[in-house]
C-alpha cells in the first residue's frame, strides 16, 4: 500500500494567564480576574529545559483581558515577552491569545511565524446560548481579526469548535466565510475542526460530537475550503482518526506533555501514535508552526530562526 503523510507539530504550550473576562459555556481553561500571571522568570524555567529536546512551537494560549481594562497594556506586553523569550531560546512561537486590536496583532507579527483564532461558529444565534457572556465571540469581531490578519499577511490558523448547540447550515455558513476571507489573502494555513469535549468544570451541560458526526464535517470541509488550507483535527479528542483521514483531515495539530484546553483528555504518546497510524498506511512527520507556502509572509526578522528550523525538518526527512 502507497504511505500517504499526516503530519503534527511537536509542541508546548505557555499559559500567560487563565483569567479571562469572557465566561464560554463549554470553557474549562478561564479563571476568575485575581488568577495567575506567568512570570519572566518562570517562562524561561518551564523553556530551558525543552532547548534540544525537539519541541519546535511554542503555542501561546491565553485567557483575555478587557480592551478597556487598564492592565491590557500590561497583559500585552506579558505576552510579547514571552514570544521574546521563546525566540531568543529557538522556538517558534504561535500565539492564541484572543481578540486583539490591529496595532497589537501588527506587534505579534513580529514575534510569531504565525497566530491562530477559532471562528467557533459563524452565528449570531449562539450568543443567546454558550456565547451569552462571551462578548469576543461575537462573530463579526472574529471575522473582522481574520481580515485583518489577512491585510497584514500573517499566516493563520483558525477553526470551528462543533457540537455547541449549532444547526448543519450553520457549520456549512462558517466553512464558507473561511473560505472567503482566504479567497481574498490567501493567508489561511488550516482549519481546526474542534469536536466539543466535555470537561469537568464548564457551566454548559452539553454533550460531546461524536467522531461520526465530525467525519460529516470534515468531508463537508474538504468539499468547501480550498486545497491549499489543511484540516487539521486533534487525536485526543477523536476515537480513531484514521478514517477522518480517509475523509482529508491531514494535520493533528502540536502534540506536547497536555493539553491545556482539555485536560481531561491525555494527548497519545507520538511514538504510539505515529505506529498506530503506520499500520493503516499513513506516515506521522513533524512540521514547523507555519506551512511552507507561508515561509516568505513571516517577518524578516525572524527569518533566520525560521530558515534554521525549515532545513532541520528537511535533513531529518532525508536521513
Ligand atoms: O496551532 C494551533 N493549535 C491549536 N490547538 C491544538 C494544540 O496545538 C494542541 O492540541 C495542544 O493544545 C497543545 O498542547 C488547540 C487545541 C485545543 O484543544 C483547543 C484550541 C487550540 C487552538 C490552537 C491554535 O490556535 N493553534
Ligand atoms: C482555544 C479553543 O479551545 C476550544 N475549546 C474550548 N473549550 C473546549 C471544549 N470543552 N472542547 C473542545 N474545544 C474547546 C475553543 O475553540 C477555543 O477557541
Ligand atoms: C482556551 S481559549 C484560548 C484563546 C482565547 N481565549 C479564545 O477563546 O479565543
Ligand atoms: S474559551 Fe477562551 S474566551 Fe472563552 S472563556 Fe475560555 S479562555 Fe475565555
Amino acid at each position: 500500500m502507497r504511505e500517504r503523510t499526516v503530519t503534527y507539530s511537536p509542541s508546548f504550550t505557555l499559559v500567560p494567564t487563565r483569567e479571562c473576562f469572557n465566561r464560554c459555556g463549554y470553557c474549562n481553561f478561564r479563571a476568575d480576574r485575581g488568577a495567575a500571571w506567568l512570570q519572566p522568570a518562570e517562562v524561561r524555567a518551564l523553556l530551558l529545559p525543552l532547548v534540544g529536546s525537539g519541541v519546535v512551537e511554542i503555542l501561546v494560549l491565553s485567557g483575555e483581558v478587557h480592551p478597556h481594562d487598564p492592565r491590557r497594556g500590561k497583559w500585552f506586553a506579558m505576552i510579547q515577552n514571552i514570544c521574546a523569550v521563546a525566540l531568543e531560546l529557538g522556538f517558534l512561537p504561535h500565539t492564541n491569545c484572543g481578540v486583539l486590536r490591529f496595532e497589537e496583532m501588527g506587534a505579534l507579527q513580529q514575534l510569531n511565524v504565525s497566530l491562530g483564532l477559532m471562528l467557533e461558529i459563524d452565528s449570531n444565534r449562539l450568543l443567546g446560548s454558550v456565547h451569552r457572556h462571551a462578548p469576543s465571540k461575537l462573530p463579526a469581531l472574529r471575522t473582522e481579526q481574520l481580515e485583518w490578519a489577512g491585510t497584514l499577511g500573517i499566516p493563520f490558523t483558525t477553526g470551528l469548535l462543533l457540537g455547541i448547540g449549532e444547526t448543519p447550515a450553520e457549520r456549512e455558513d462558517t466553512l464558507r466565510t473561511i473560505a472567503r476571507l482566504h479567497h481574498r489573502h490567501g493567508h489561511i494555513q488550516e482549519v481546526i475542526l474542534q469536536p466539543h469535549s466535555p470537561g469537568g468544570s464548564q457551566s454548559w451541560a452539553g454533550e460531546p460530537l461524536g467522531d461520526a458526526q465530525l467525519l460529516g464535517v470534515v468531508r463537508l470541509a474538504r468539499q468547501i475550503l480550498p486545497a491549499e488550507i489543511t484540516i487539521q483535527i486533534p487525536p485526543n479528542l477523536v476515537g480513531d482518526p484514521v478514517p477522518l483521514l480517509e475523509a482529508g483531515a491531514r494535520d493533528l495539530g502540536g502534540i506536547g506533555p497536555v493539553d491545556v484546553v482539555n485536560p481531561d483528555y491525555a494527548h497519545p504518546v507520538v511514538e504510539r501514535l505515529g505506529e498506530r497510524l503506520a499500520a493503516a498506511g499513513w506516515r506521522l512527520e513533524p512540521r514547523l508552526p507555519v506551512y511552507p507556502h507561508l515561509d516568505r509572509r513571516v517577518a524578516a526578522a525572524l527569518q533566520p530562526l525560521l530558515g534554521e528550523h525549515r532545513a532541520r525538518l528537511c535533513q531529518a526527512a532525508v536521513t
